[in-house]
């Protein structure tokens, strides 16, 4: 796992590594480390443009620009506040023969050092001016300018970043946003840095902790899966959602609603029935997906809510709890609950989402006990317990119909399987993310196909050497 620090984190750390070390050493490392990068970029062409903000983002651009002129490289600085500039680095910068220009023209690459940790807000008007009409590769130093630090949200123009040069450790923006490729440059803080603020999977998180059957395992011993949803009118959610979970382990999947014809004759492995009541007994249960809202629907909900095993709430089953809150009293305080809304979901049960996902996704966690992960082109699981993982897509194939219900299939048979839930909706939405972009290949593709490109996903996180 990849941990991720907040800015105020990060700050307090590096000040106290600055009170034991030479003054101006952190950023110097830190620029040597932008130019080294800026180099590998360049690859042999030779002219550099730098963005100058006030801070000390735009002393490290400045140190950077000193580093490659003393390789031969050509650089230009544009000061967006010069009497600000920072002082020691822009005079290395001139005596190091780096120019001063009003505008950045024929460059090769633009080193972003308008704004870094303490950016907020829209870039200002200026800093916006230039960034419009960057028309080469862009460095980011820290993080792209524009793009908030720390909840990657975007307010008006942002550099686009073919590669960001962070320092110490990653910040919030690492995951949630766009910043290219990202390299670290280490700064020593390790030991200043306690536990991380935010989690990012790695692909070898989710091949670890994905289930497979082993030598004494039967189809019960892996969990068997409970899907409640569907409907005669939507029909199409039920089979995507047991899809899921039929392909996401080898355990069994029951299927119990109005669509059971339609889930047999797609997934004859499924055991379906067209109630409830009927369903035998499931180790977890996905409930909501294109369920409606009636009275019927809430009857599901309540059953599935007090059958004591771990169960994700999708779609109508989140509207429904939002609607009428008594059906919280349904809920067996000690099983676990996975609450997987989008944006409008989520306005449902507690107003709007905001431009910080990841305490949106934590205010919601607490106030309900459960595990919520929020839908988007970054998802983001937070647990009651302040856990945070976050999974950015690489592409937005995923953004189609019926790929919601693929996901909370995906989750239930995790769940199912025992693994601890937050972490079953994290590794679900890694590998349905993995599962789109291998379907799309760069054309769109519908949720069922996305479905179909499940196994595939998960052989791409597992281990090599496994069977
Ligand atoms: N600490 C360390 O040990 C190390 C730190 N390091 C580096 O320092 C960076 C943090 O530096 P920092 O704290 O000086 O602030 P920084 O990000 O340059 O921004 C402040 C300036 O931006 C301006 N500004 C704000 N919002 C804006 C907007 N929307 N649009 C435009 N401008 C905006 C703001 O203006 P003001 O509000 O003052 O008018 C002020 O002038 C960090 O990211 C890393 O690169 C490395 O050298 C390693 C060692
Ligand atoms: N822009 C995007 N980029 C990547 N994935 C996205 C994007 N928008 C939505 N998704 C993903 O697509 C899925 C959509 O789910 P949902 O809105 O519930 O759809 P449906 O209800 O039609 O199944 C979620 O997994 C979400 O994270
Ligand atoms: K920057």
């Amino acid at each position: 796992m990849r941990g991720l620090w907040t800015t105020a984190r990060v700050k307090a750390a590096e000040d106290r590594v600055m009170a034991r070390v030479p003054a101006g050493s952190l950023m110097r490392r830190a620029a040597f480390g932008v130019a080294t990068v800026a180099l590998e970029v360049l690859a042999g062409r030779r002219r550099v443009g730098l963005l100058v903000g006030a801070g000390n983002n735009g002393g490290d651009a400045l140190w950077a620009g000193y580093y490659l002129r003393r390789r031969g490289v050509s650089v230009a600085a544009v000061l967006l506040d010069p009497p600000r500039a920072h002082a020691e680095g822009l005079a290395a910068f001139r005596r190091a023969g780096g120019r001063v220009v009003e505008r950045l023209v024929d460059v090769d690459l633009v080193i972003d050092g308008i704004v870094g940790l303490s950016g907020r807000g829209p870039l200002r008007p200026a800093a916006a001016e230039h960034v419009a009409h960057l028309d080469a590769p862009v460095l980011a130093v820290d993080s792209p300018s524009g793009v908030d630090p720390d909840t990657g949200a975007v307010d008006g123009p942002a550099v686009r970043a073919a590669v960001t040069v962070t320092f110490g450790c990653l910040k919030p923006v690492h995951a949630l946003a766009d910043c290219g490729d990202v390299r670290l440059v280490d700064l020593g803080l390790g030991a200043e840095l306690a536990g991380p603020d935010l989690l990012e999977l790695e692909v070898s998180d989710v091949g670890a902790a994905w289930p497979v059957p082993g030598p004494t395992d039967d189809k019960y011993t892996q969990g068997v899966t409970g899907i409640a949803a569907g409907s005669a009118t939507y029909p199409g959610a039920a089979v995507l959602a047991t899809g899921a979970a039929v392909l996401a382990t080898s355990g069994m999947v029951r299927y119990a609603g109005a669509a059971a014809e339609h889930v047999r004759s797609r997934w004859p492995e499924a055991i379906c029935t067209g109630s409830i009541t009927d369903a035998g007994r499931v180790q977890a249960w996905v409930v909501g997906p294109g369920l409606g809202t009636g009275l019927g629907a809430e009857g599901v909900l309540r059953a599935v809510l007090e059958a004591g095993v771990p169960v994700c709430a999708d779609a109508d089953a989140i509207t429904m709890l939002a609607n009428n809150p008594d059906l919280w009293d349904a809920r067996d305080p000690d099983t676990p609950l996975v609450l997987t809304p989008h944006d409008r979901e989520y306005e449902r049960l507690a107003g709007k989402v905001g431009d910080d996902r990841v305490a949106a996704a934590r205010r919601v966690a607490e106030k309900f006990d459960a595990v919520v992960l929020l839908k988007g082109h970054a998802t983001v699981v937070a647990g009651p317990d302040g856990r945070v993982l976050v999974n950015r897509a690489r592409t937005s194939w995923a953004a189609t119909a019926g790929s919601g219900d693929v996901l909370s299939g995906l989750i239930g048979a995790l769940l199912a399987a025992g693994v601890d839930p937050l972490l079953a909706a994290g590794c679900a939405a890694r590998v349905h993310v993995l599962a789109a972009e291998l379907a799309a290949d760069g054309a769109p593709i519908p949720a069922s196909s996305l479905l179909a490109s499940v196994p595939d996903a998960i052989r791409a996180v597992r281990p090599l050497s496994s069977p």
